[in-house]
């Protein structure tokens, strides 16, 4: 099945409709005036054009009786100069709005994007996140602004014109509206289907961006994997998608405008045909006619500007539901606290009996106890997939942990806010990622009014100093998208200074030691000593070199504590630890 029929076949389509248009109105809402003086100066166009018909059979009814034109022809003159300039002004404001709503859209998702919780994230592919910001809010501001004005003004302009030919003449207002009906019928029939059409589309246009996004943020390992062509078929994929909603699209305008346009010059036909009998006869005057058969023309206007507005509302309406499905998703909102740096003593990280499962999987952390002494350091350790990323996790608030508590300076925190969780907190991640910008930028990241001398501090702990100085602009440097011109080594190093550097009362430390070298690692041991000496540090490791003179390991096993000690009490009590421990030929050196 086509994505097309996939969307169309979707269900429940008249609720979302009513809630669309609700959502659609609500963005038009706070620029209601200056739509409303766009409406007023597009109507006042639609008048200027409704009376010239009226003023064409006064001059051909002058010019019969042979009567001066020199008030017509200056009325037309005024008429025609300050319709441009109201058209100047209209443009001029329905534009300016139409920025000012695409602005505020794109505010409130990126504001959204930016705070989702990580369970969304999880579920979610950021290029087709982007696309809504970028793309659709285009749509629905073209929807909400020219759309909303085409269609009122379209509506009145033809209702205006339909009572001017019915004061003209009846029976030929009566044929022009059976054609009418018609063009009716088939627009209710295609509008409908236009809104699917586009949401396909847009659909389409976000999986482009997903499969791009997903290509080049990972533009290595596809090189390396020889996985050029594979990628390159993905988004091409979803470019053909986006082509064949197009096409379907592009016939749906095809139809309707072909048809209003058959109608209009069907009905004319019929109007001089039987317009000519009337004149013949006598129950018509010819300047009548005329005038009738100028309104009849110029009816093509106000049914362009109706099928545009309405196709435009379905295009917006289509693109909103995107919009709005952002909307629905869960965002942390307690992140924007003004939340000053930790003051105090580090506390100790109570975990008590602490469960946790991703959705739909099974649990991860199952009764999970243990207390990280402050000015201490406590190693995590453990199989792969033992739960000791998961736990750091919880301890960030990434997720809520299901059971048990986690206690931070006697509070539990899933009753604190975010923002103070983590600004007592510091985490540093498994890998590293670093932000395209200088070295500088990354380092004072999450403290950007650091002075020098914390600065110079902390590139001493973490031993960058040196690689400072050798870089040409030293702390002004860039690093790459991602930090790619460091290596493995230094971005752990920076983002451990970048962590520091906040003065946290807790550090968390994930794989610091992965990528680096002996000589690196000694450097990284005494930091990690130095910081445990002033704050809470828990650190995951899988080396065991780095962590045999922890205060406390924390043995993880399938989601569970399997055991806790020292190094020495856990091989003597652990078997295994003393396995893990003998795999890396610890036992040797202990
Ligand atoms: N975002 C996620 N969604 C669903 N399941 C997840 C997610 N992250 C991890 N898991 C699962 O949870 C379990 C614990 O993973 P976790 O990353 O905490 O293990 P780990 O001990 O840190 O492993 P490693 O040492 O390999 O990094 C694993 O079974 C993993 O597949």
């Amino acid at each position: 099945m086509s994505i097309v029929n996939e969307t169309a076949d979707a269900g429940g389509l008249p609720k979302c409709s009513n809630r669309s248009s609700r959502a659609l109105l609500g963005y038009a809402k706070p620029h209601r005036w200056p739509l409303t003086l766009v409406l007023l100066l597009t109507l006042a166009g639609s008048v200027a054009e409704l009376v010239q018909p009226l003023m064409v059979e006064t001059v051909i009814a002058k010019l019969t009786s042979g009567e001066s034109l020199r008030n017509e022809i200056l009325l037309l003159t005024g008429m025609f100069m300050v319709a441009v300039l109201l058209n100047g002004w209209q443009t001029w404001i329905g534009q300016r709005t139409a920025e000012r709503m695409v602005l505020g859209i794109r505010r409130g998702l990126i504001w959204r994007l930016i705070r989702l919780r990580v369970a969304e994230l999880d579920q979610r592919e950021p290029g087709n996140l982007t696309t809504r910001v970028t793309s659709d809010s285009t749509v629905v501001q073209h929807a909400a602004t020219t759309g909303v004005i085409d269609l009122i003004n379209g509506a009145l302009h033809l209702a205006a014109s339909i009572v001017m030919m019915g004061t003209m003449s009846p029976p030929l207002l009566g044929i022009t509206a059976t054609v009418l009906i018609i063009v009716g019928i088939v627009l209710g029939f295609v509008m409908p289907r236009i809104r699917q059409v586009v949401q396909a589309t847009q659909e389409s246009v976000g999986e482009i961006g997903a499969a791009l996004d997903r290509s080049l943020g990972a533009a290595r390992t596809v090189k390396a994997n020889g996985a050029e062509a594979t990628e390159t078929e993905r988004a091409i994929s979803a470019a053909r998608s986006a082509y064949r909603a197009g096409l379907t699209g592009a016939r749906y305008q095809v139809v309707i405008t072909t048809v209003s346009g058959m109608a209009v010059q069907t009905s004319f036909l019929v109007v001089i045909g039987f317009g000519g009998v009337l004149v013949a006869t006598g129950e018509l005057g010819i300047a009548t006619l005329i005038a009738f058969l100028l309104y009849l023309f110029n009816l093509g206007t106000p049914i362009l500007s109706l099928v545009t507005g309405f196709a435009a509302l379905q295009q917006g309406l289509g693109a909103l539901q995107r919009i709005e499905e952002v909307n629905q998703m869960t965002v942390e909102d307690d992140i924007d606290a003004d939340i000053g740096p930790p003051t105090g003593p580090p506390p100790p990280v109570v975990v008590d009996e602490v469960t946790f499962a991703y959705p739909g999987r099974p649990p991860a952390l199952i009764g999970v106890s243990f207390t990280a002494e402050p000015r201490k350091l406590t190693a995590i350790v453990g199989p792969s997939g033992a739960g000791k990323t998961t736990l750091f996790s919880l301890l960030q608030r990434f997720y809520d942990h299901q059971g048990g508590r986690i206690m931070l300076a006697g509070d539990d925190i899933s009753r604190c806010d975010r923002a103070e969780v983590r600004q007592r907190i510091a985490y540093v991640e498994q890998d590293t990622p670093m932000l395209a910008g200088t070295f500088r930028e990354n380092l004072v990241y999450a403290a950007p009014g650091s002075d020098p001398a914390a600065i110079a501090d902390v590139l001493a702990l973490t031993g960058l100093d040196r690689l400072v100085q050798q870089l040409p602009d030293g702390l002004d440097t860039p690093v790459g998208v991602r930090g790619v011109t460091l290596s493995g080594g230094e971005r752990q190093r920076l983002a451990i200074a970048r962590a520091l550097l906040r003065r946290p009362q807790v550090l968390l430390l994930d794989e610091v030691t992965a990528h680096l070298d002996a000589r690196s690692e000694h450097t990284l041991r005494r930091t990690i000593e130095a910081a445990s000496r002033e704050c809470t540090v828990l650190l995951i490791a899988h080396r065991l070199s780095t962590v045999t003179s922890a205060h406390r390991l924390v043995v993880l096993d399938q989601g569970r504590v399997r055991s806790t000690g020292t190094h020495a009490e856990l091989l003597a009590t652990d078997p295994m630890y003393r396995e893990l421990a003998a795999t890396q030929l610890l036992l040797s050196e202990s």
